[in-house]
This record gives C-alpha cells, sequence and structure tokens, in this order.
C-alpha cells in the first residue's frame, strides 16, 4: 500500500507547465535543447517526454513555415499539412498520457481513501480534528497542514484527506485496546490443532504475498504466515452476495484468490478489490465490529480462517517459544535452582544461532561475551595446551548442555574451543553477558522486592467515611476532563464545599460496545487496593442502569499535559521530578506485578502541592508471575515494539513508556511520532538509535532515555533511581513529600477547576440501558 503524503503535496502537474509550450510556441528563433527531466517522479517523465516531443515538432514547424521573403504557398501547405498531422498526433498522446496518469491517480486516490479509512475505523484518533481539539493545541507540534493554493480537485480531495490524519500531540492522545476474546494457558494454546487445507503453490505465494501486502499483518513472523497460510480454507461466494456486513460481529478473516468485491460504508462506495487481497482483518485484529460492507460484484473464490485459529496462531508462536525454551532451562545445572519467572524471564532474552558441522562456534583465546545452550546437535570442547600445536579433545557436549559460562562469569578470553560436529549441523540458545547479568540481578532483587502484604483491599478497610454515601449525596460542580468513556466530574459531598472529589462517569452500553468489560473490572480492582502516594485514590464505586461510577481523590493542579502544552517542554531538573514520580509509581505497582500500560502526561496528575499522581487504570492489569500479556493496548506515540508485534509484554513495556515519557517531558514531543499511527508503529520499529535527539537533553538523560528504549524488553534499565541522571536526585524527599516540587499549581479552594480545561456540555443524548449483569461486581 503506497502512502506518499509528501508526494501528493506538490499541486500536479506542476512542475511541467503547459505555459511552456506557449512560450516556446510564439517565439520564432531556434529553441533551445529542451531542459532535462526532471530526477524523480515516473509519472511526471512520461507527460515530460511527450510535452519534449511537441515542443520539437512545434519548433520544426516554426522553423519550416514560409518566412515574408520565401513565398511559396504551395510548399507552405504541404509542410503545414505534414507538421499538422505530428503535431495532432502528439498532442493526442499527450492526452491519452493524461488520462492514464489521471487513473492511475485516481486508484491512488482510492486506495489512500480506503486506507485512512480503515485507520479511522479501528483508530478513533485518527478522526479528523473536531473543533473542541483546537483548544488543546500543542505548541510544540507543527502548524496546522497549510491548503496547497492549487484549485486542482485531486490536490484539493487529498488536501481533505490529509486534514483527517491525527497530527502529533495536537490534541490529548487516546488510548487504544484490543483484547483476545478468549485468553488460554499455554497448554491449551500448544496443543490447539486446526485442520490444514491443502493448496498449491500459486494459491499459498498469492495468500502470503496478500498478508505481507496487508499494513495490519505484514509484521507477522513467518512462521505465523506459514501456519495462516496452511489453516485457510476454500469458500466461494456467487456475484451480488454479501460476504462482510458492517456493524455484524466478524469471525472470518479473507484472502482473494479470484474475483471482485467492492467495499462500502454507510451504503457509499469505498473501492473495489481484486485478488491478493486481505479483508475482514479489521475486526478480528481490533476486536470491533465490521468496519464495512463487503458485496461479491462477481463470483468470488477466497480463502478464509476463522476468528479463534487466527488468534491462537498470533498468540501461540511467542508463547511456544517461551515454553520451549523455559523447559530448555531447566535442564541447564546452572539455572536449575532458578524459580520458573525467572527462566521464563531467561528465555525471552534468548536468540537462536545455527552451525555447520567444523564450525568454531568458540576459538580458544577469543574474547568472549556470550553463552549457549545447546538446543539442536553435538559439539565437540577441545583445549590447546601453551606447549603444544595440537588440539586435545575434552568431551562432548549435546542437546541441553551449556558451555561459555566463564565468560559470564567475568572471564575474557575463551578457555576452550567449541567446534560444532553433528553432521545435521547444531543450534545454539545464546544469551550475551549484558543481557544476563542484568536480568539476574535484576530477579533476584525483584524476587527480594516482592510484597503481598497489603493486598487487603483499602476500599473496604479505611474508607468507612464513604460506606453509607450514595450516589444522591454527589453534586457536580464542573467537568474536569473527558475521557473514552464518559466524563469525570467535580463534586461534592451533600454541599460541603471544604472537600471535592472527582466522579468518573462511564458509559456501561459503550464499555460493553468496545468489549472493554474485563479491563474496566481490573482498573476499579487495581486502583482501589493501590496504596500509594503517587497513584490516584479510589474511594467507592456505584453503578446505576446506563454507568459506572468511581469516586476518587481530586488532583486539582491540573493535567501536566496541559502544563507541559503551555510551556513548551520543561528542563531537566522539572523532567528528574515527575519522572520520579513516577518511577514510584511503578516501583508500587511493578512489585506486585501490576502493569501500568497507559503511560502519558495525560494520565499524570498535579495535586495541589505539585506532586504528580497516576490515574487512569483502564489498561492496568495484574500479571500471573512472570508470565506476559497480548492485549494490544496503550496509546500509539507510547507503545513498545513487543506490543505493536505481537509478541507478548510485561512490567518492561512501562519501562519503555519511560523512556518516551522522559523526552517528551524534554521536548514538548514523543520521540516516536508519526503522521498516522501506523507510520508511529513504524517508527518504533526502528528503534530509539534513529531517532536523533535535541541538544537540550543532557547526555545522561539521553543515554538514560536509551536504555528505556531498549528494544529488546529484556534489556531494559528497571533500577532507574541508580542511574546517573538521577545522581543526587533526594529520593527520600519525594516519598516523604518534603522535596519542594518544580511547579506549584495554584488552587484557591477545593473546587477550583482554573486548572483544567473548559468542557461544553455533554450533548450527547443518554446512553441505553444496560441491565444484562456484567457488571455485578463492580
Ligand atoms: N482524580 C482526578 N482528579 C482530577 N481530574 C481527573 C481525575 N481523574 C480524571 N481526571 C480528568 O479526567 C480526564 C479523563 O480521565 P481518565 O483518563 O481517567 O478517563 P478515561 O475515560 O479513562 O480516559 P481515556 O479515554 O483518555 O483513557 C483526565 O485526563 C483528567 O483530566
Ligand atoms: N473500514 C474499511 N474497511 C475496508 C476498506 N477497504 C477494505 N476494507 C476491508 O473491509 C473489511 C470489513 O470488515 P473488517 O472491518 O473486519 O475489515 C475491513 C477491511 O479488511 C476501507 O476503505 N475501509
Ligand atoms: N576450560 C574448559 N572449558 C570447558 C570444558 N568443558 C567445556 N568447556 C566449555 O568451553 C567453553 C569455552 O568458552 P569459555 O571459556 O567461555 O567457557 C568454556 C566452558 O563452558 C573444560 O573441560 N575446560
Amino acid at each position: 500500500m503506497r502512502l506518499f503524503f509528501g508526494q501528493w503535496c506538490i499541486p500536479w502537474p506542476g512542475r511541467k507547465k503547459p505555459t511552456t509550450i506557449t512560450g516556446v510556441a510564439t517565439t520564432s528563433s531556434p529553441s533551445p535543447p529542451p531542459p532535462p527531466p526532471p530526477e524523480s517522479d515516473d509519472d511526471n517523465d512520461s507527460i515530460s517526454s511527450a510535452i519534449d516531443v511537441v515542443l520539437a515538432v512545434e519548433d520544426s514547424m516554426t522553423r519550416a513555415l514560409p518566412s515574408d521573403d520565401t513565398p511559396s504557398a504551395e510548399m507552405a501547405t504541404s509542410v503545414d499539412a505534414q507538421d499538422l498531422k505530428t503535431l495532432l498526433e502528439s498532442k493526442d498522446k499527450i492526452i491519452r498520457n493524461l488520462e492514464t496518469l489521471l487513473q492511475d491517480r485516481d486508484s491512488e486516490i482510492q486506495e489512500l481513501r480506503s486506507h485512512l479509512d480503515m485507520f479511522q475505523s479501528v483508530f478513533p484518533f485518527s478522526n479528523p480534528v473536531s473543533p473542541t481539539a483546537t483548544l488543546h493545541h500543542h505548541p510544540a507540534s507543527p502548524p496546522p497542514f497549510q491548503q496547497p493554493p492549487s484549485q486542482n480537485l485531486v490536490a484539493k480531495s487529498l488536501t481533505s484527506l490529509l486534514d483527517g490524519i491525527a497530527r502529533p500531540r495536537k490534541q490529548r492522545a487516546q488510548g487504544i485496546s484490543a483484547e483476545p476474546q478468549s485468553l488460554s494457558t499455554i497448554q491449551e494454546l500448544s496443543q490447539k490443532k486446526f485442520p490444514t487445507y491443502p493448496k498449491n503453490d500459486r494459491s499459498r505465494e498469492l495468500i502470503k504475498g496478500a498478508i505481507l501486502d496487508n499494513d495490519f499483518m505484514k509484521n507477522l513472523e513467518s512462521t505465523q504466515i506459514r501456519e495462516i497460510v496452511d489453516c485457510m480454507y476454500p469458500v466461494e461466494y456467487a456475484a451480488d452476495s454479501v460476504i462482510i456486513k458492517e456493524g455484524d460481529v466478524g469471525s472470518i478473516v479473507y484472502v482473494m484468490e479470484e474475483g471482485r468485491v467492492e467495499v462500502s460504508r454507510e451504503n457509499k462506495y469505498l473501492s473495489t478489490m481484486t485478488s491478493g487481497k486481505v479483508f475482514g482483518e479489521l475486526a478480528i485484529l481490533y476486536n470491533c465490529k465490521r468496519t464495512a460492507t463487503i458485496k461479491a460484484a462477481t463470483d468470488c473464490k477466497l480463502w478464509a480462517i476463522e476468528r479463534q485459529c487466527f488468534q491462537t496462531i498470533m498468540m501461540r508462536t511467542g508463547l511456544i517459544r517461551q515454553t520451549e525454551y523455559t523447559d530448555f532451562l531447566k535442564s541447564v545445572p546452572i539455572f536449575k535452582d532458578l524459580p520458573e519467572e525467572t527462566l521464563i524471564k531467561i528465555s525471552d532474552v534468548l536468540y537462536e544461532t545455527s552451525y555447520s558441522a567444523g564450525d568454531y562456534i568458540i576459538r580458544q583465546g577469543a574474547r568472549g561475551d556470550t553463552f549457549f545452550i545447546i538446543n539442536k546437535g553435538k559439539v565437540k570442547v577441545t583445549i590447546k595446551q601453551s606447549n603444544s600445536t595440537e588440539e586435545k579433545y575434552i568431551r562432548t557436549l549435546q542437546k541441553g548442555d551449556f558451555f561459555g559460562e566463564k565468560a559470564l562469569q567475568g572471564e575474557d578470553l575463551r578457555t576452550a574451543n567449541i567446534i560444532a560436529c553433528d553432521p545435521d549441523g547444531v543450534s545454539c540458545l545464546v544469551i550475551d553477558r549484558e543481557t544476563f547479568n542484568q536480568l539476574i540481578s535484576g530477579l533476584d532483587e525483584i524476587r527480594t522486592r516482592y510484597k503481598d502484604d497489603d493486598v487487603a483491599g483499602r476500599i473496604s478497610s479505611t474508607n468507612k467515611e464513604f460506606q453509607n454515601l450514595k450516589l444522591s449525596d454527589l453534586q457536580v460542580l464542573a467537568t474536569l476532563g473527558v475521557g473514552g468513556f464518559g466524563r469525570v466530574e467535580l463534586v461534592q459531598v451533600n454541599n460541603d464545599t471544604s472537600k471535592s472529589y472527582a466522579l468518573k462517569q462511564m458509559k456501561k452500553s459503550q464499555i460493553v460496545e468496545t468489549r472493554q468489560q474485563q479491563h474496566i473490572m481490573s482498573e476499579k480492582e487495581i486502583m482501589g487496593e493501590a496504596n500509594c502516594d503517587f497513584i490516584v485514590k479510589l474511594y467507592k464505586t456505584f453503578k446505576d442502569q446506563k454507568y459506572l461510577y468511581m469516586l476518587m481523590e481530586s488532583c486539582l493542579g491540573g493535567e501536566l499535559w496541559t502544563i507541559l502544552r503551555d510551556k513548551g517542554h520543561f528542563d531537566d531538573s522539572t523532567t528528574r521530578f515527575y519522572t520520579g514520580c513516577v518511577v514510584e509509581a511503578f516501583d508500587y505497582l511493578h512489585s506486585r506485578n501490576i502493569i501500568y500500560r497507559d503511560l502519558k502526561p495525560e494520565n499524570l496528575l498535579l495535586d495541589i502541592t505539585g506532586y504528580v499522581k497516576l490515574v487512569d487504570f483502564g489498561f492496568a492489569k495484574k500479571l500471573q508471575n512472570g508470565r506476559k500479556t497480548w492485549t494490544f493496548c496503550g496509546t500509539p506515540e507510547y507503545v513498545a515494539p513487543e506490543v505493536i508485534l505481537n509478541r507478548g509484554h510485561d512490567i518492561s513495556a512501562d519501562y519503555w513508556s519511560l523512556g518516551v515519557l522522559m523526552f517528551e517531558l524534554l521536548t514538548g514531543t514523543p520521540p516516536f511520532t508519526g503522521a498516522d499511527p501506523m507510520k508511529t508503529y513504524n517508527i518504533i520499529l526502528k528503534g530509539i538509535d534513529a531517532i536523533e535527539f535535541p541538544r537540550n537533553i543532557t547526555r545522561n538523560a539521553r543515554v538514560l532515555i536509551k536504555k528505556l528504549c531498549r528494544d529488546n524488553p529484556a534489556e531494559r534499565l528497571t533500577e532507574v533511581q541508580k542511574h546517573k541522571w538521577f545522581d543526587g536526585f533526594n529520593w527520600e524527599g519525594l516519598r516523604t513529600r518534603t522535596l519542594t516540587p518544580p511547579i506549584l499549581p495554584v488552587v484557591r479552594s477545593a473546587i477550583d477547576t482554573s486548572n483544567f480545561d473548559n468542557y461544553p456540555p455533554d450533548a450527547d443524548s443518554p446512553p441505553p440501558d444496560d441491565n444484562s449483569g456484567w457488571d455485578s461486581n463492580f
């Protein structure tokens, strides 16, 4: 799929103007040689050569035409007729070229529009910028897109398309989430077998090509693609039948083998798709309803795969690999006493290497930084004595054995040779020194730090004050914010203006529609149990037929996002203070195996003293020891690569986002920022080393950001407090709240909302009732 937005900004066909022709035709002097064609853009090249032909013909005509002092009417007429014919043919050629070009551009526009529509269908933040969004113009973001001066229709329609694309940080970023329908255990997933369907090589290639051509699926691993290809079964649809109906719950992904389908939305034609295209992937990948209708325009032959089979394939590759590696590690003596979760962690950092018989995997005397576990085949250990040139055979090692441990124990030089000696080749699992040391020491500490003492639930025990409180006792004073499921209001209890609270009100119907029930329950549970000064406290929950409510402490200093928006960026020490608050909140959560997953300045609120607290636990999740989670959620600019690649993620994803936060606080813009989410994801996948750091980021800050934003989750720094950037930082002062915050918000009373943006009254009609009972535990 092509998305050259920059290219489209040039008003077509601006580079070769028709005026050039007019200009040459009116001159009677010999024409200069045509200018060299532009270096890029095939389309313009073809116009250019067609135009050059006309120029040459017109030029020769001009020169051949009788001048006043050579009057030969006969000759003039014959030259006239011939050259005129050539001229007309050339003009005709230009017209045909231009028509072809227009058709090409039309289909590109259609493709682009369809592409955009697909993004907008699944990512609500790529919707056209709403009028209220102008309230939140971010100073550091680029100026709003300028209309090109051309009135050309092509340019105009593209301009309006481009206007619909979300620009970085212009408005508050919205979180996204897609929870697989049922999360199964590793055993279930790995044992699950799906029938495979025979197909010829041409069909296999076609399906593979369709997947690689699809922006939402092209990042799948080759094993996943192979499994999908195997499991796809043939289906046929007669012309005019509806294959997918907009709004339905989708359960099948298709690849088109033969035929033509038409895509429409709200009865408006969107595009036509032919052989070699995937469709129906959005509803399955993003757990939403069908975003468009697909109707067979001719008889169609398709390949199909069911949701469950598709999702299982997506999830199990990583899981099976992790399980296999973990099992291996259990057979390695040095690891045998480590707990399961540590082994799982280690298995995440392993990578696999292969050798042919006779290859030296390790050479005695060489420097070494890697530790190996044999996964397949046998190796020979030999040692060369200093007084001999001969290599002495020591032993043979096989599957499950390890070698290279001396490097990890701090020895620099290899003490023996390791030679692959299996005719079928050798495969090893490898860990590098840095990862190994970092991970083991880190996990040791994690184990000792792990506390389970205060999970009793603060809501029930300590908040007797709110025990008898009813929803009707609350009075709404103002709106503090608008979230995905409704508004957050500032409220008081029984007209007591000396205290205020924040009441988050969420539409039940919308929660169900977006399948976020599980997330909301976990938000209540995690916030309710959390007892940390750096996390907004949840006092009580309510529900009625239409809404769920969460009564929280109010943080009247406003969002850190608003302050950043107004200031542009923060200096090193301001950033350090806010990052420190987040580190404290993360330490609290992570030591309880809770992953937060939605770090961004919008979710950091200042209390009246200027300390920040984490809010919005909609994506937070308690993980089983050492296990990962697969939900695609977060905010595009902040998601870690493993989330994008669907490889499973754990608390290390939070450290990635901490690096992103530091960068955004120091510069005003997150490091990975594209014109649309898919571009942002592609930039994220290129890694932090591809990002240019502005000069105002100090060396220590840069080093820390890079250590947090490592591609490999296991390599990310987790002991952030000890990093050089925090040297001299008063952690104790932060914890005891005696450290002076960099910004003291002005809050005049318990009901002063001046640090929040203004929100117009809710214009939406009330949501429908939902009495289905899914929220009985809320
Ligand atoms: N305890 C609070 N005190 C003050 N303001 C709050 C509080 N909780 C939420 N807000 C305001 O309301 C906004 C939305 O709240 P929150 O992020 O929890 O809602 P959400 O529906 O989960 O949002 P999103 O869709 O962005 O995830 C916050 O960004 C903040 O401005
Ligand atoms: N929303 C949308 N879907 C499209 C478009 N073009 C093709 N599609 C496909 O139409 C499918 C309808 O069902 P899904 O939402 O599952 O996935 C959608 C896409 O695969 C388009 O322009 N917009
Ligand atoms: N020095 C030594 N290394 C051995 C022997 N048997 C297996 N090895 C492995 O060979 C490896 C060579 O690289 P290292 O020195 O890092 O670690 C060594 C051991 O893991 C042995 O008897 N002596």
